[in-house]
């Protein structure tokens, strides 16, 4: 079970002082979706540069024009490229098809798709590499998680890694562990904490233990 930090709330100098402090905890690094707004795919570059051995993901939450977004990012070094379920099918397999051009990963992020698990078989079918459970910031604000539509991809996707994003802390991980997803993503969880790199320790020992 792999650890990604997604850092969205930060320019680039604070988004790789941040890794600096949990860089030994975590396997993937995220630039979220605004901070590639606010910065560009250079955010992307300057972590890749930065942190040579982790995993970079840039979370595009693509929605068109998909092989070409995913050949920049790629070309910006992002090892995992995002795009959004609600997608075209063309759109989906245009991204998977460039990123596997281009050595590259997919994760598709199922947030607000309705049918999770019809359209998870449909992108299990299609080769993405991760499809991803999300409850956006937007549903967290009104207390939702993401936590049981985990289980309802586990019992679809045959393929595929699945993931888990929106709202994880330390007191609430245990639930998804639970439900063994092959990646977990936390942002603030771990970003508004005051000791960052405890935190993250604390939580990939969780998930190893798991
Ligand atoms: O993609 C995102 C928001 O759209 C976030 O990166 C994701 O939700 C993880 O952050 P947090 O743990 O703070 O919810």
């Amino acid at each position: 079970m792999e650890l990604q930090l997604a850092l969205d709330l930060v320019n680039i100098p604070e988004a790789i002082q941040v890794v600096k402090e949990v860089e030994e905890h975590i396997d993937i690094v995220e630039i979220g979706t605004p901070v590639v707004i606010n910065e560009g795919l250079q955010a992307v570059k300057a972590m890749k540069e930065a942190f040579p051995n982790l995993k970079v993901l840039a979370d595009l939450k693509i929605m068109d024009a998909a092989g070409y977004e995913v050949m920049k990012a790629s070309e910006a070094g992002a090892d995992i490229i995002t795009i959004l379920g609600a997608a075209e099918d063309m759109s989906i397999k245009g991204a998977v098809e460039e990123a596997k051009k281009q050595g590259k990963k997919i994760l598709v992020d199922m947030i607000a798709v309705k049918d999770l698990a019809g359209r998870a078989k449909e992108l299990d079918a299609m080769g993405v590499d991760y499809i991803c459970v999300h409850t956006g910031y937007d549903l967290q604000a009104v207390g939702k998680n993401s936590f049981e539509d985990l289980q309802t991809i586990k019992n679809v996707v045959k393929n595929a890694k699945t993931a888990i994003a929106g709202g994880i802390k330390l007191d609430t991980l245990a639930e998804v562990v639970k439900v063994q997803p092959d990646l977990v993503i936390v942002g603030g969880g771990i970003t508004g904490q005051d000791d960052k790199k405890s935190t993250a320790e604390k939580m990939k020992q969780m998930m190893q233990q798991g």
